[in-house]
């Protein structure tokens, strides 16, 4: 296996599974009763951890991901087709090495030990699939994203024409739709114009993930591939679905490649779909600019999404230049009083005559909570449903001025949020996803499995999938990126808050730009 070409002051801290023991022959039910011992294997998973922690030498780590071998050590490989491609036949190197990693952290100190690496994307000398034996199969889970069809697509023709696989099989409404639904068999000739259409070709759906009815399907299906396009939720249980194959002993290769308009997803530098997120969000920026420039006292606010990261409207505010106030989940807000927003907003009301405020969905959810009492309601997922900020804040605004300021203010509200979410992705998106795709394909096909494939400083790898669940990405407020934005906005930092909490407002109706919004049901 490729680890053991590492130099021996080099050390795993592996998110893999632990070495088993070796038995002659894994697939004896010898063999099988001890991968489904779960005694045998916890003892067995302390001891990796003990021989695997630390740092060594010049501290180079690499967090590796899990290889088919781990559990299934007699396996044979092939020479990857690859070789005899003629779009590789001038590349100085085809195939990636097993010694190639990537830096989690690029910026280092002279003496700082070299630190966490993952292990590099791309074709590997050797595959462990023959071809003709591969049955893939492609499900996307969770809320809708732009590029979703260009990485479907993509897949496809990575199988294709990279390796020659032709049996791909479309799992059709996400993780349900595996034991739920009829498979679709995907070509080539039949994906071959998606990925100029939003949405996601395959449907999607939240919840309905059932671990042992996925791989029991997946078992009876006789597919050997499975590659897992979502969010963080997915990705959770993408590693559910690879430690039960991994149980079961399954020559079945588990690949996730991370979806999310959020950006939420740790490691990676940012998550496909993002980029064109933040450019479809100026046309509602130029809307509500347009809108408020035009009247008296015009308060424009426009909705983004960002449930817990409030990377789109960090961005897209950065982008703009017309916004003035951008309101994050990461950076709690206050309306009353010194430093508070309504302070701000006459601020500019006075010196401009318009306002224009971007906020993410998840911003002030604590403080609108603590006026409208919520219910917890939760997605089918059990993702936590967010109280509309959007209205109530257009609602504040509009009271603050009315009955306090004696004010008229012309308010215009935006949610773009629906429309910004199913539009095609851009192009330099599409092509972020054919690289992710065609990574996911090599690294399935040279017997990688429960990992996760992204961009991490600029360069493809593979990541164990525990890496990416297990904290989300959120905006730093400590970090640069959010000074650059106070200091291009000009607009308060909420640090000194002298909160006021408001009075529940009242139902008088104000002037709502209604026509870019789709209420979801
Ligand atoms: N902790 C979890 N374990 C297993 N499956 C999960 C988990 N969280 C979510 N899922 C499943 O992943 C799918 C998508 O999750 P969701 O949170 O809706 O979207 P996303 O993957 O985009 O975050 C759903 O089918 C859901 O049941
Ligand atoms: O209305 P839906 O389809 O549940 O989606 C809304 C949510 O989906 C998101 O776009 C994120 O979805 P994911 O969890 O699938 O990444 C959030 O920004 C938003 O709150
Ligand atoms: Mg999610």
């Amino acid at each position: 296996m490729d680890l053991l070409l590492y130099p021996s002051s080099i050390s795993f801290k592996s998110h893999a599974s632990p070495p088993r023991p070796n038995f002659p022959n894994f697939n004896s039910k010898k063999s099988r009763n001890f991968l489904r011992n779960p005694l045998i294997w916890r003892q067995n998973c302390r001891i990796r951890a003990q021989s695997s922690n630390g740092t060594a030498g010049d501290g180079f780590v690499l967090e590796d991901v899990p290889h088919l071998t781990d559990f299934l050590p007699g396996l044979l490989s092939y020479p990857n087709p690859l070789q005899n491609s003629k779009a590789y036949a001038i590349v100085r190197q085809t195939f990636v090495t097993p010694e190639d990693a990537v830096a989690e952290n690029i910026v280092v100190q002279k003496d700082s030990p070299r630190g966490v690496h993952f292990r590099r994307a791309g074709p590997r000398e050797k595959v462990y699939f023959k071809s003709e034996e591969v049955r893939a199969c492609i499900v996307t889970c969770g809320g809708l994203c732009p590029g979703i069809n260009t990485v479907i697509r993509e897949l496809v023709y990575g199988l294709n024409y990279m390796y020659g696989v032709d049996d791909i099989l479309g799992i059709e409404g996400g993780y349900r739709g595996f034991y739920s639904k009829n498979t679709v068999s995907l070509t080539p000739k039949l994906v071959n114009d998606i990925h100029k259409r939003g949405g996601t070709f395959l449907r999607t759906s939240r919840g309905g993930h059932d671990t042992n009815k996925i791989v029991d399907n997946i078992e009876d299906r006789g597919i050997n591939q499975v590659y897992i396009i979502g969010g963080d939720g997915t990705q959770k249980g993408a590693d559910l679905i690879f430690k039960e194959v991994e149980k079961r002993g399954l020559q079945v290769a588990v690949a996730g490649i991370p979806k999310t308009i959020d950006n939420d997803i740790a490691v990676i530098d940012k998550s496909f779909g993002f980029d064109t997120a933040v450019e479809e969000a100026q046309r509602a920026i130029n809307a509500a600019h347009v809108e408020v420039e035009s009247v008296e006292n015009g308060v424009g606010i426009v909705k983004l999404m960002g449930r817990y990261s409030g990377f789109i409207a960090m961005y897209a505010t950065l982008a703009s230049r017309d916004v003035d106030c951008c309101l994050i989940p990461e950076s709690p807000f206050y309306l009353e009083g010194r430093g508070g927003l309504f302070e701000f907003v006459e601020e500019r009301l006075k010196e401009n005559g318009h306002i224009v405020i971007v906020l993410a969905e998840g911003a002030g959810q604590d403080y609108v909570a603590q006026e409208l009492h919520p219910i917890d309601e939760k997605d089918a997922s059990g993702n936590r449903l967010l109280l509309d900020v959007g209205l109530w804040l257009s609602q504040k605004i509009k009271d603050h001025f009315t009955n306090v300021r004696k004010m008229a203010i012309n308010m215009k509200y935006i949610d773009p949020t629906y429309m910004i979410r199913a539009i095609p992705s851009n192009a330099a998106d599409n092509v972020y996803c054919t690289l992710l795709a065609q990574s996911a394909v090599h690294g399935a096909m040279a017997g990688y499995t429960g990992f996760t494939v992204g961009p991490v400083n600029s360069r493809h790898a593979y990541i164990p999938i525990a890496r990416v669940t297990e904290t989300q990405n959120t905006v730093k407020l400590t970090d640069r990126m959010w000074a650059r934005l106070l200091a291009s906005t000009n607009q308060p930092s909420f640090l000194n808050s002298n909160e006021v909490i408001p009075e529940k407002a009242d139902q008088e109706t104000m002037e709502v730009v209604n026509d870019m919004r789709i209420t979801s049901i």
